[in-house]
């Protein structure tokens, strides 16, 4: 403000009997700028992570290999945490209250409901009305756990424990049977039960394995998201290169989740891919290297070669990896995925299983089947096609959603 404005107002309060501290604010125009603290315009974060949509076909690749850094994606999702799904958005006004997003559990139960059909369901038929539970009624119990896809020697040691605990008096009624079949499928899951968790080595290298058609893409998209999300670098590697597609959904994937991708032109050599992106991983300090392979060896010998050539290659770069060989397969295909979870573990070493496409599928019980009888642990399951359908595996919560 001027100086002779100032006085002007001074004089005038001075005739009003009004003291100096009601001076006239001054205008924003004139106030200092040094030493206020602006306020940045909010950037706007991502709603949500959806999974990758088609997008244009990929220009021609060279013919040489192609080491391809991603650019890094302008918002800030990338570094993003990792969070629980979203928080029910609070119903338009026209809106019923319940469609509000269901919890994670409420939701796993869904998934779960055609299972909890096939296996609770029968047997709440079959304890109808029964006054007491005897060998026949173990029997009977038997035939639905192996139809519901338990698998024959996990329900045969399932049903020899109750026995056991028939003799004992500790099944008077049908809702002590219910009671105790829940306690025996949740200690066979916790048996072999052990979280992933890839810190402790630079690069944690995670190798995924499976048929193609079972998800393999899909599950190393949400395992980046995850990764990516609680603030690791990853880095994918496109080894699987018999269809171009599969590299081009995995660099979509890369692409929307700020991680790096190696990937060479289609019918590349899977090792050669596999060499690249070891060597990228460590020049680039990544925290999680997840290298996918394709599933189109028909036989095991194709199979264990294929397995033992990209091992090679790997532990020349990384010599204790991969520190993880994650098998995916699909529950819904109920006894087929217990086969495969027999080839794989003989050709390869798997050390963890992701069990895909439970929502929807009455073929849940394989689950239990593939950790109790190949020893494996479930480190994920897939309740759906968004990023946050891929959960970590909890055997207590997953009984009881399959129970309620
Ligand atoms: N409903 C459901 N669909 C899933 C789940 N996981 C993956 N999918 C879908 O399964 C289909 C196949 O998934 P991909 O990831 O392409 O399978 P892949 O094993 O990589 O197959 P190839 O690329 O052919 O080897 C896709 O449509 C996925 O969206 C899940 O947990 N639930």
């Amino acid at each position: 403000m001027a100086e002779e404005n100032k006085s002007f107002f001074k004089g005038l309060f001075k005739k009003l009997g009004i003291g100096a501290a009601e001076e006239p604010a001054e205008t924003p125009e004139e106030q200092p700028s040094q030493g206020v603290e602006q306020q940045e315009p909010q950037q706007e974060a991502p709603t949500s992570l959806q999974p990758p949509v088609a997008e244009p076909p990929a220009p021609a690749q060279s013919a040489q290999p192609v080491l391809t850094p991603v650019p890094e994606p302008p918002a800030p999702a990338p570094r993003q945490l990792w969070t629980e799904p979203a928080a029910p958005a609070p119903a338009p006004v026209s809106e019923p209250a319940e469609q509000a997003k269901p919890s994670f559990f409420d939701r796993l139960k869904r998934s779960l409901s055609k299972t909890h059909e096939t296996i609770i369901g029968r047997v709440d038929t079959l304890l109808l009305g029964k006054k007491e539970i005897d060998t026949d009624t173990l029997e009977e119990l038997e035939e639905i756990l192996i139809t519901a896809d338990l698998g024959v020697k996990t329900t045969v040691d399932l049903i020899r424990t109750l026995e056991q605990r028939l003799k004992r008096d500790e099944l008077q009624d049908g809702a002590a049977l219910k009671r105790a079949l829940k306690e025996e499928i949740q200690l066979r899951l916790l048996e072999h039960h052990a979280p992933l968790v890839v810190t402790g080595k630079k690069p944690f290298v995670i190798m995924v394995i499976g048929v193609n058609g079972v998800g393999k893409t899909t599950t190393i998209g949400k395992l980046a998201a995850r990764y990516a999300g609680e603030g690791q670098k990853v880095l994918l590697a496109a080894a699987d290169t018999f269809r171009a597609a599969a590299a081009e959904q995995l660099e979509t994937w890369a692409k929307r989740v700020g991680a790096d991708i190696v990937r060479h032109k289609e019918g590349a050599d899977p090792s050669a891919v596999v060499f690249d992106a070891c060597k990228a991983a460590i020049a680039r300090g990544t925290d999680v290297l997840i290298i996918d392979t394709a599933g189109r060896m028909h036989t095991k010998v194709n199979l264990m070669e294929e397995m033992k050539k990209i091992r090679r290659v790997l532990t020349r770069e990384i010599p204790d990896g991969p520190h993880e060989t994650l098998l995916v397969l699909d529950a819904a295909t109920g006894q087929n995925a217990l086969s495969q979870a027999k080839l794989f573990k003989e050709a390869a070493d798997v050390t963890g299983v992701v069990l895909t496409k439970l929502d929807g599928s009455a073929k849940g019980g394989i689950v239990v089947a593939v950790s109790h009888e190949y020893a494996l642990p479930v480190r994920f399951i897939g309740v759906g096609e968004s990023v946050e359908d891929l959960r970590a595996f909890d055997p207590v919560q997953f009984v009881d959603a399959l129970f309620q």
